[in-house]
């Protein structure tokens, strides 16, 4: 087996491993409540995790899912983490939970960030899992170091904050970080050595603003990491 072979096998491995503790801890929520909340994250890493979540036997009907964040585009957008949801998640055993959208027809966050605060407001909060991932600048969800709105972000009682970032194509909306701490469980996803020197230089400061993910390592976190 080649080098990278055994790296992809390890990383859906851990993809796996990650989709059992979600489904075990949703399995556990739908025992005393009736409708349970999953946030999950977009980019790459997840979608194997997606996939593995998908086949999990559980009360889907009873599963609100929603994004820590969303990129201001389309739901068909080739960038959209709805689309990644909806084509990986929502398939199969999953395919009867209930994804609820952080977009709107608004041309900008800022113009439907309202309504989205409102959307989710009725949802099942505390969520039972926030699965976070993590970008090599130490962001998590849509709260970047670089983004003029992070202090915001970081501040807000508000369900979500638009913001905009030099460093991304694109604006969008994130959960603001009070919103993403109430959470029964928090899960961080991320794979390769990248990741985990930018999370060791997290773990040894305290500035969130450098690295935003450190809002998270405050609270009990399930890391999982593969190379
Ligand atoms: O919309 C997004 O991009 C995600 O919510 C974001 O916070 C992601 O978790 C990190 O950027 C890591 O992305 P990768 O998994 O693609 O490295």
């Amino acid at each position: 087996m080649s080098e990278s072979e055994a790296s992809s096998l390890g990383r859906r491995r851990l993809a796996s491993q990650l989709a059992e503790a979600v489904a075990a801890a949703l399995r556990d929520d739908l025992r005393e409540r009736e409708r349970v909340l999953l946030v999950v994250s977009g980019g790459s890493t997840p979608v194997p995790f997606f996939q593995a979540l998908a086949t999990q036997a559980l009360s889907w009907e009873r599963v609100q899912v929603t994004l820590a964040d969303e990129r201001w585009v389309a739901p068909q957008a080739e960038d959209s983490n709805e689309r990644l949801v909806r084509e990986h998640l929502l398939t199969g055993l999953a395919a009867s939970a209930t994804f609820v959208p952080l977009i709107t027809d608004d041309a900008t966050p800022e113009q439907g960030a309202e309504a989205v605060n409102a959307r989710l407001a009725g949802l099942a909060w505390p969520a039972s899992a926030v699965v976070l991932g993590m970008g090599d600048d130490g962001h998590t969800a849509s709260l970047f170091p670089d983004s003029r709105e992070l202090g915001l972000a970081l501040s807000s009682d508000e369900r979500v904050v638009a913001v905009r970032t030099p460093s991304q194509p694109r604006p969008r909306i994130t959960l603001s970080a009070a919103r993403l701490h109430q959470a029964r469980r928090h899960f961080l996803h991320l794979n390769g050595e990248n990741k985990r020197e930018v999370l060791s230089r997290a773990l040894a400061g305290d500035d969130v603003r450098e690295l935003p993910i450190r809002v998270f390592l405050a609270c009990p976190l399930a890391v999982y990491w593969a190379p």
